[in-house]
């Protein structure tokens, strides 16, 4: 536990602690009664934080009483990058940006084109890049950081599903590596914005000094090129290009915004914080995700070949989408990678009126939440005496004939995308793009970690490995074809 200072409060305690910060969340949840912890910043600072994962708290904040919890004016400052994109939203607003990315992104246009976009730069980029790290793998210093292969993979389908500009990043095209590394540079100020006192990371922003300078330089690269993309959907729909071909988020909700019911929405300030916004919550989740997913899998040779077995099953011909359904044990895996790596590892609310938590605490106006949604997937009380062991049969319910299908757990016990009426709205298309991806490297290649590389979670709003997942590339012998 920090301790708590004359004048500092515990602000010492966690500065101390902010490299490793998802850890030692972890360990100071499991000491503590309910789960639940008291954080009490500098004098005068109001840095009051309440850490939780206990999953009573959790469904009380996030599904029984949402209206008390709002995201508030404090996370809407941290996360301003994202303007009044549906993340940072509340109430109103909140309600009918959610409405129109349900529509959106329910058009059976846009849901057939997250299976063939993923599908066909698959096949077009990613197995053939591995295909040939593959083939050279017979020199010994061959070795290749299969997270950032996935990331910039990722970054071209979310790019492509998202505006319909394919960036080509992982094919080489330099000229996106800047807006690439500025979206790095901003997750990882935007966990510094969490952990320091409002009033200093203002002071920084007003006088433009220390990691605000970099967040003020790292937002220009961003807004031109979002502006650039903008502008060339506009062009497009100026020349009256055939749009009902095209099945982008950014396309269909142009063509939604022509109604007079979304008249609120048709401004390019809109546009410019929902492509953001999307772009910001898909493409590093999935990525990540992918990475841990992948890292686990080669630790642990027994899942690996139950994988590789199922995928072998149920796999008939290029790994087409709808045979995704049939991947259980894979979809149990995805989900089990989530509990320990989720990749938003907190979940920040305020507080509007006071009132009592489940777990008895008192919070107030002026307490902000943290749920730590990293240590809800580790607690022994919650997840057994096995937690930290990476097992899908925990997903599992086998029948006594063998046959099995996946187990139902509870949104405030599995948090990984949320809970309540603010769930992850991408769920379920980051899903067809993780067993798309999955499969398809399963079944062709094993993936060695190399020996001595260190693997540990970064600091970061979305939880990435530290050094990148250092890998070589193994072609499956039994699939060569
Ligand atoms: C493995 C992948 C993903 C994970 C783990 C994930 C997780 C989450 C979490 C934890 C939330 C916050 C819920 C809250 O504030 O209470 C969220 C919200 C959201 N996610 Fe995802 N997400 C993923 C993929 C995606 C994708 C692919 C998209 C869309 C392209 C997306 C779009 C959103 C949006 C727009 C919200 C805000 C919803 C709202 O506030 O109403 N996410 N996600």
């Amino acid at each position: 536990f920090p301790l708590n200072w004359p004048i500092l409060g515990m602000l010492p305690g966690i500065l101390m602690q902010v490299h490793r910060v998802h850890d030692w969340c972890t360990e100071v949840l499991t000491e503590s009664p309910n789960f639940t912890f008291m954080f009490h910043g500098p004098w005068f600072s109001k840095m009051h934080l309440l850490f939780t994962c206990d999953p009573a708290n959790i469904n009380h904040i996030l599904n029984l009483n949402v209206s008390n919890y709002p995201k508030g004016e404090n996370f809407k400052d941290i996360f301003d990058i994202l303007g009044d994109g549906l993340i940072t939203t509340d109430s109103e607003s909140w309600k009918n940006q959610r409405k129109l990315a349900r529509l959106s992104m329910a058009k059976s246009r846009f849901h057939s084109a997250v299976g063939s976009c993923t599908l066909e730069k698959m096949n077009n980029t990613l197995l053939p890049l591995l295909n040939k790290m593959a083939a050279d793998n017979s020199s010994p210093e061959l070795k290749i950081n299969l997270q950032d292969l996935i990331w910039k993979f990722t970054f071209d389908v979310f790019c492509l599903l998202i505006t319909g500009v394919d960036p080509g990043y992982l094919g080489g095209n330099s000229s996106v590596s800047p807006f690439a590394k500025a979206i790095e540079e901003i997750e990882h100020i935007l966990v510094i914005r969490h952990t320091v006192p409002v009033v200093w990371w203002k002071l920084q922003r007003f006088f433009g000094v220390g990691s605000e300078k970099k967040m003020a330089d790292a937002r220009k690269v961003v807004d031109s090129f979002v502006e650039q993309l903008i502008s060339n959907q506009k062009q497009d729909q100026e020349q009256e290009k055939d749009a009902s071909a095209t099945a982008d988020l950014l396309t269909l909700y142009m063509e939604l915004i022509k109604d007079e019911e979304w008249m609120c929405f048709r401004s390019d300030k809109f546009l410019r914080d929902s492509l953001l916004t999307f772009l910001a919550a898909g493409q590093g989740t999935v990525a990540l995700a992918l990475s841990w997913f992948f890292w686990l899998v080669a630790m642990n040779p027994r899942v690996e070949a139950k994988l590789e077995e199922e995928i072998k099953s149920k796999r008939t011909n290029d790994h087409d989408h709808k045979e995704m359904d049939e991947l259980i044990y894979l979809h149990a895996a995805l989900c089990e990678a989530l509990r320990l790596f989720p990749s938003v590892p907190l979940n920040h609310k305020s507080v509007l009126k006071t009132d009592v938590l489940p777990s008895g605490h008192t919070v107030c106006p002026g307490t902000e939440i943290i749920i730590s949604m990293y240590a809800l997937g580790r607690m022994k009380g919650i997840w057994g005496e096995d937690c930290m062991e990476f097992k899908p049969e925990r997903w599992i319910n086998y029948d006594e004939k063998g046959n099995y299908q996946l187990r139902f757990e509870a949104s405030y016990k599995f948090g990984a995308f949320g809970c309540g009426p603010r769930t992850c709205v991408g769920r379920g298309i980051s899903f067809i793009v993780m067993k798309l991806v999955a499969s398809a490297l399963i079944y062709n290649f094993h993936f060695e970690v190399v020996h001595g590389h260190v693997v540990q979670p970064n600091v970061s709003v979305v939880l990435g490995m530290k050094n990148g997942l250092m890998v070589k590339v193994h072609k499956r012998s039994s699939n060569t074809g």
